[in-house]
């Protein structure tokens, strides 16, 4: 069976304790590989891999740094298909959207980063006597902790920008989704990037992750995943007056108006509900409609969602794959028998699923849609990340806003309507960190992304990444 290594000091290295535990993939319940349960003495070599390699990595101009991420990026692009096929294998996602989306992304986070930081300056200030410039020195040696459902996109959109701006960076990927980083680790022995700058360590994270939180030596932590694990690492990182950016969790609204281009919007909604098996922060969870087309949108919908076709992820035609665990599908079954006990109309997702072998063993899930759960209950209140979506109508602006609002997140929202002014006056209004208008997971890289409120605190993106990995500091000259 293979053995997934950790990527200490430019080395493909077992863990100090041989402990490893199974790596499943979640489509057929098989045991593929084993990763590293890390632990102290792997971060002890890993920091000291780090801090050795600090001085010259922050000491190279931009274009040099710059020029291995851009060598990073190139070999992502030619492995395309063999990462795509790994991620499909380890998250249980159609392969199709892992080609399109996953890697793709993967591989332009590293060429966005590698040029966003020949372009990157810092702020001066003139006055009658006086000139103030501000430097921006990278921190230092920095933790990246990831999430399982985009496992190298997510990860890559961290380590980039640490490495860009001259960080030294402890990064682990998802235990439950190791895979493309143990890979993105080869890739990174191949171009040469200088051993140290970037290290990989596998494991738990109750066990290894906490190791890296609470440890002194790594000076800013950017972390994406629960809310329940942001607020730990908000907690331990509080005292040690750290800086850290959480990525967390949404219960994303979306705002269906009379008004709006229905076909479309229904197919983006379709897709914004159940892509990549709902298992995005910024899927869509609650969805709102103006009465008056409540009826035509839901059978629209529901028809739309009954063809989506779930099953062999290497199936081209495959709309959702496997939820990523056994664990995972048991979490979103058990708010499944929660919204009906709330109260919710199953519109559909009952229907019996029947796989062939191997795939009969497979996480999957029928996407379900519900109706009649009032705003306040919990499954209309708590992220369930899976395929589940809740329909719920409103008659007018001001209502549409207040259930918009009516949650403790406040990661990302949409609207769908043909009046634009309509458009712009509710973006100002609803409490979200990102705001799509007919549209959804458009991704422009130079722009803040994050959430309010229960969703994190700070911004990913662009200069934000940039300004996140930097120190300023400010110089003043009289004249
Ligand atoms: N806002 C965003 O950009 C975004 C993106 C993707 C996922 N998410 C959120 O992530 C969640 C699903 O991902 P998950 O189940 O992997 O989340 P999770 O919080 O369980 O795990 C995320 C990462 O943190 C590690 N971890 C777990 N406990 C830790 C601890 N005590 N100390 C340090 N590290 C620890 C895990 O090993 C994993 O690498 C959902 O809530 C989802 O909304 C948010
Ligand atoms: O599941 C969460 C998705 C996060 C997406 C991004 O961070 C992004 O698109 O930059």
């Amino acid at each position: 069976m293979e053995k997934i290594a950790n990527y200490i000091n430019g080395e493909l290295i077992t863990p100090f304790s041989s402990q490893y535990m199974d790596n499943i993939a979640p489509a057929t319940a098989e045991k593929y590989s084993e990763i590293p349960l890390s632990d102290n003495s792997d971060l002890d070599e890993a920091i000291k891999a780090a801090e050795i390699a600090f001085p010259s990595w922050s000491n190279l101009s931009a274009n040099e740094r710059a020029s291995f991420l851009l060598k990073i990026s190139e070999e992502i692009k030619k492995n395309l298909h063999e990462l795509a096929k790994a991620e499909s294998r380890d998250t249980g996602k159609p392969l199709s959207l892992a080609m399109n989306v996953d890697i793709p992304r993967a591989s332009a986070n590293f060429e966005f980063f590698g040029h966003a930081i020949t372009q990157f300056s810092s702020e001066s200030h003139s006055g009658v006597d006086s000139i103030n410039y501000t430097l921006r020195k990278p921190i230092g040696v920095v933790g990246c902790i990831s999430p399982w459902n985009l496992p190298l996109y997510l990860f890559t959109w961290k380590i980039a920008p640490a490495l860009a701006s001259g960080n030294c960076v402890i990064a682990k990927p998802s235990e439950i989704t190791p895979y493309t980083a143990f890979l993105l680790s080869k890739i990174c022995k191949k171009v040469g990037l200088p051993k140290g700058v970037l290290n990989i360590l596998h494991g738990k994270g109750a066990e290894i992750g906490n190791e890296i939180v609470k440890n002194g030596k790594i000076k800013a932590i950017s972390f994406t995943g629960g809310t329940a694990t942001g607020k730990k690492i908000a907690e331990i990182s509080a005292p040690m007056f750290r800086k850290i950016s959480l990525e967390l969790g949404g219960k994303n609204p979306a705002l269906v108006f009379a008004d709006c281009d229905l076909e479309k919007t229904v197919d983006e909604l379709v897709r914004a509900s159940f892509a990549n098996q709902g298992e995005i922060c910024l899927c869509a969870s609650r969805i709102y409609i103006e009465s008056s087309i409540y009826k035509e949108f839901k059978k629209i919908f529901v028809s739309k969602v009954k063809n989506l076709k779930v099953g062999d992820p290497n199936q081209e035609d495959t709309n959702m794959g496997a939820l990523v665990s056994a664990q995972h599908k048991e979490k979103v079954i058990n708010y499944i028998q929660l919204a009906k006990e709330e109260g919710g109309t199953l519109l559909c997702g009952n229907e019996t699923l029947k796989l062939n072998p191997p795939y009969d063993q497979g996480y999957f899930l029928r996407p379900h849609v519900f109706e009649n759960l009032n705003s306040s209950c919990r499954t209309n209140q708590e992220e369930i990340f899976g395929p589940v979506v809740s329909l719920n109508t409103f008659e007018n602006d001001d209502e549409a806003i207040l259930l918009a609002n009516d949650s403790d997140y406040g990661l990302a929202s949409s609207i769908w309507t043909s009046d634009l002014s309509r458009a712009h006056q509710i973006s100002e209004r609803i409490n979200t960190g990102i705001v799509w208008v007919n549209c959804w997971m458009k991704r422009d890289l130079r722009t803040p992304f994050g959430g309010m409120k229960n969703s994190g605190l700070g911004r990913e993106g662009g200069l934000e990444a940039l300004r996140f990995f930097t120190e300023p500091k400010n110089v003043c000259i009289q004249y």
